[in-house]
């Protein structure tokens, strides 16, 4: 008999995608994963306070809890929605093959950008380097699921609103009028899926180990050091992109005021033998350009 894997997930489009990614990878593995869909944090009942464990990510909270409750062996994210120190307990198994890593602008025409715009979108990363480029420009927050926000673009008369290629790719919802934001920095980890288990799951570690991605694993390492040691949450406008050629990794990172009009943008190079801190020295770096004043005006409002 193969060993029974639960797999715990949330009911959107998306993550119910990536969970049967997830599943199809460990059955190739000749394991028997099963999809266990978890619905609301609800009556959490835990002996602990949530921030006692470490959990603080808001879209990753549910699958914590039924992580350590031990309702669930393992849970995938998208990993830019999960916080730099995971919960007690709680640890990185596998970082899948990266996805696009572009956020990309659906819009309802092209015409004329140097007008006045109203565009949407409800991440600060996106709009304050909207707004960097295009001052002039209104931006509205735009919130929930893809589906949701697709939807919401549709019923309002904005000009256009920003997603992830890569969640719309996943299922097949990227439409044909779209642009795709080369210039705008992702998220951390955009693009890439993560699947947590239990330190304490040796079964589950070791099935996981084969799905790993060591690049893909590398590069969103470096991304998320950079976003750590800046002390910016999976809110704050930190955007990072590391990409690897030739065995040398390229960081592209930058901070950004809510407004757009402060920029910190650093691009760094490294070889692999350099690799181990380099996230760190590259947010140092913006730290000292002007980046550590700016860190703690946002901490005030975040
Ligand atoms: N914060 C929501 C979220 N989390 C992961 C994705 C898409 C997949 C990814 O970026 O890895 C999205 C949607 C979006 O940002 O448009």
């Amino acid at each position: 008999m193969s060993k029974t894997i639960r797999i715990g997930t949330r009911d959107s489009e998306l993550a119910l995608w990536q969970a049967h990614k997830v599943k199809s990878l460990l059955e190739r593995e000749g394991y028997n994963p099963v999809l266990k869909p978890v619905k609301s944090t609800g009556d959490l009942n835990l002996d602990q306070p949530l921030y006692e464990m470490g959990i603080t990510g808001i879209f990753t909270k549910t699958l914590d809890v039924a992580l350590i409750k031990g309702e669930i062996d393992i849970a995938v994210h998208s990993m830019k929605d999960v916080p730099t120190a995971l919960p007690k307990g709680v640890v990185e198994a596998a970082v899948l093959p990266r996805a696009n890593t572009s956020d990309i602008f659906i819009h309802k025409g092209l015409d004329d950008f140097s007008s006045e715009k109203t565009i949407a979108t409800g991440s600060l990363r996106r709009k304050a380097q909207w707004l960097s480029k295009y001052p002039n420009h209104e931006v509205v927050n735009l919130r929930g699921n893809v589906n949701t926000r697709l939807q919401k673009l549709e019923d309002n008369d904005w000009s256009g609103a920003i997603f992830a290629a890569a969640g719309l790719e996943r299922i097949n919802l990227k439409p044909e009028n779209h642009v795709e934001l080369d210039w705008m920095i992702p998220a951390p980890a955009q693009g890439a899926m993560l699947v947590v288990t239990m330190e304490s799951n040796p079964t589950c570690k070791t099935a996981l180990k084969p799905i790993n991605h060591a690049e893909t694993a590398l590069a969103v390492k470096v991304e998320r050091e950079f976003l750590k040691t800046l002390e910016g949450g999976c809110t704050a406008p930190i955007g990072a992109l590391a990409t690897l050629e030739n065995s040398v990794l390229n960081l592209k990172a930058g901070l950004f005021s809510l407004d757009g009009k402060e920029c910190y943008v650093i691009e760094e190079s490294t070889d692999l033998e350099q690799v181990e801190g380099f996230g760190k020295r590259c947010a140092e770096l913006v730290l000292k350009q002007g980046g550590d004043r700016l860190m703690k005006e946002l901490r005030k409002v975040l």
